[in-house]
């Protein structure tokens, strides 16, 4: 039960509001805000969710929640997306292959900035799916929009806000890659100091990353940085460990994707942090290591590199 004061109650009953992307973190967002507001959800496939509607119905919504795959968002925006005034909450992690753009610069082309916000934090989609308590940062330019979206969330989803959306955005997306790190460190039997180490080692690359491009220290100390970071380092229950520990195993990227099932955005954000690396001669030896690593580098090779780094 959300006790939430009479007069937000209110508010929250008029509340339009959509998910994009009917994937595992779309209905798991959808599954939380439905305990306040009346949240509906599309996809380009329909599904039999509970308020699900078209692409249409979905962006005539006052507030928007995008959870798509970060690589597919730009063609999607394209495809569909008209600005006439929606609020944007964006809970995809990724930096765009090919161009290395983050997700900020490339909704800067359909919406203005007052009208954006990034959601981070430690989060896998299902814990959220059965209530288990759970604290993210919802980030923006713009703090009273943050705490718009804030005001959505059930009491079991504790939210924070922050102006860092670069860092959000850095450290949201890296820590996939170092997530696929600490899978492979596990799946090659290390042991806990190696992983300890690369997970501590991989927060200073991030870190150094991030300030390159202007995030703020704390950011990195924080839910966004270090609690997402231990969070999906840690646990099979995050897609990117996954891949490394089945990587480690010696099988093949495209058939671990396939047995998969569900988006790895570490596969593709390695070589965008890498690409963006290379064009500002920043030091990331541990996701160079993996975008070797995705290319068919021997893991045990990375390991042997890294160490004598
Ligand atoms: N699953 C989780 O625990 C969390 C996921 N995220 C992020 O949310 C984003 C989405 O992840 P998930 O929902 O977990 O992935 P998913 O693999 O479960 O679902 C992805 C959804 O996107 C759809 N999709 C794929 N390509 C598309 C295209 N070209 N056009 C339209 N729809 C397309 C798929 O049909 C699918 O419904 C990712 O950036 C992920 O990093 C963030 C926090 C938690
Ligand atoms: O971002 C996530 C948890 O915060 C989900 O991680 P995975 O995509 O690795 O499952």
């Amino acid at each position: 039960m959300n006790y939430l004061n009479p007069d937000l109650m209110c508010k929250l009953a008029d509340v339009s509001i959509a998910v994009i992307g009917a994937g595992k973190w779309g209905q798991a967002l959808q599954f939380a805000l439905s305990r306040n507001v009346t949240c509906k959800i599309t996809s380009r496939h329909t599904k039999p969710i509970e308020h699900f509607v078209s692409v249409e119905e979905a962006l005539n919504c006052e507030y928007l929640i995008f959870a798509l795959p970060a690589q597919v968002v730009r063609g999607w925006l394209e495809a569909h997306f008209t600005f006439h005034g929606q609020k944007i909450l964006v809970a995809a992690k990724g930096i765009e292959q090919g161009s290395g753009a983050f997700l900020n610069e490339i909704f800067a082309h359909y919406v203005p900035k007052e009208h954006l916000s990034f959601l981070s934090g430690p989060s896998f989609a299902s814990e959220v799916m059965q209530g288990l308590p759970t604290a993210v940062v919802i980030n923006s330019s713009n703090e009273i929009l943050s705490k718009e979206f804030a005001s959505f969330f059930p009491s079991f989803m504790k939210t924070y806000t922050s102006k860092d959306v670069i860092g959000a955005e850095v450290c949201g997306a890296y820590k996939n890659v170092l997530a696929i790190a600490s899978g492979i460190c596990d799946g090659l039997k290390l042991g806990n100091n190696a992983r300890a180490s690369l997970i501590a080692r991989g927060l200073v690359e991030m870190h150094r990353f991030g300030k390159y491009f202007g995030a703020l220290d704390e950011t990195f100390l924080g839910l966004s940085g270090a609690g997402d970071l231990f969070l999906t380092a840690s646990s099979t229950l995050s897609r990117n460990y996954r891949v490394g520990l089945f990587l480690a195993e010696g099988k093949r990227l495209e058939d671990i994707l396939l047995a998969l099932g569900e988006v790895a955005e570490g596969v593709f954000t390695s070589e965008a942090i890498c690409e963006l690396s290379l064009k500002h001669t920043i030091y990331v030896p541990i996701a160079h290591e993996i975008a070797l690593i995705l290319k068919g580098k021997e893991p045990r090779e990375s390991v042997r590199d890294l160490l004598a780094d």
